[in-house]
């Protein structure tokens, strides 16, 4: 099946930062979010898939056409949500209603009057007048609608409440049972919406640290809390310990040590996927120190 989007060894610089290189396949189907700190280059990389900045190196295909082609046309196949909205100000939902949805050729007029209704959108009041986090809920009425098989959000949770983002987040995952469609999250906000997705692309001062399969990676990491003082030697697996704890990402090899050593874990748990990511980092940072 074609891919929604592919990027082999793309790189781009900006004054000191340097991207990549990137290679990056995201299959229908799929969520893949872009995790990553602040300044790691998530949206550079977002902007380098609808072709909004040129990259040095590398190509770049969307639904099987090369994003730098001339013809911007496969761009109606594409949602993209950028960090912010230039040029909003001085229009009504409504009338930004007008303008985006001929745009797109699957606009689903239904469902930006549920979202619309959802997260209670004054359509007649200036943009420029709305809260940052009505604006933010009013871009993504803008965007979820237009059921392209490719949809592109950087920091869709930017300043939304809590109950926003539960909803944002059911938004989503009907939004995704509705065909063969794939979406791309930049979040720096490990917690959001990394639950919604199947792949981690974590990226750090523009270097890939890896791809990894969510749920794979839940399972990989685990913390144990031993009924007695730790053991001198480092367990098979132990990454982190403090306390009575130790932090494992193998831990059928850490189990199999406690057992052999008459060590007693008297209570184990996975961790959050904040914590991973930033264990993940650091390992990361040690296997790279020279
Ligand atoms: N217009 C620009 N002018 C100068 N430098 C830029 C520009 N855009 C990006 N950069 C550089 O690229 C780096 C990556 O920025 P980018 O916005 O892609 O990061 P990010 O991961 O999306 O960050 P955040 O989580 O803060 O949104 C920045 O550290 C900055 O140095």
């Amino acid at each position: 099946m074609l891919a929604c989007a592919e990027l082999s060894r793309v790189k781009k610089r900006i004054a000191d930062f340097q991207l990549g290189p990137v290679d990056l396949t995201i299959e229908p189907g799929t969520i893949t979010t872009l995790a990553g700190n602040n300044g790691s280059g998530k949206s550079t990389l977002l902007k380098l898939i609808m072709d909004l900045a040129t990259s040095d190196s590398g190509h770049i295909n969307i639904l099987g056409t090369p994003a730098d082609t001339n013809d911007e046309s496969w761009k109606s196949n594409v949602a993209y949500l950028p960090q912010t909205s230039v040029g909003y100000n001085p229009y009504t939902g409504q009338d930004l209603k007008k303008i985006i949805a001929p745009l797109y050729p699957d606009w689903d007029d239904n469902l930006f009057a549920d979202i619309v209704d959802n997260f209670h959108l004054p359509l007649h009041k200036k943009y420029g007048k709305l809260s940052p986090g009505v604006q933010q809920k009013l871009r993504l009425a803008l965007t979820i609608p237009r059921n392209s098989p490719l949809m592109i959000l950087d920091e869709p949770t930017s300043f939304l409440d809590i109950p926003s983002k539960q909803l944002l987040m059911d938004l989503l995952t009907d939004w995704m049972d509705q065909g063969e469609r794939a979406i791309v999250i930049a979040s720096h906000q490990a917690a959001d919406m990394m639950k919604l997705a199947d792949y981690l692309y974590v990226l750090q001062d523009g270097n890939h640290m890896g791809t990894f399969e969510k749920e794979e990676l839940l399972q990989r990491y685990r913390k144990y809390w031993l009924a007695s003082e730790l053991p001198e030697t480092r367990a098979p697996g132990e990454i982190a310990r403090e306390n009575q704890q130790i932090i494992s990402n193998h831990p059928e090899q850490t189990e199999s040590f406690f057992h052999e050593h008459h060590l007693t874990a008297t209570f184990q748990t996975a961790l959050e996927l904040e914590e991973i990511l930033t264990l993940l980092l650091q390992e990361q940072n040690v296997s790279r120190l020279p």
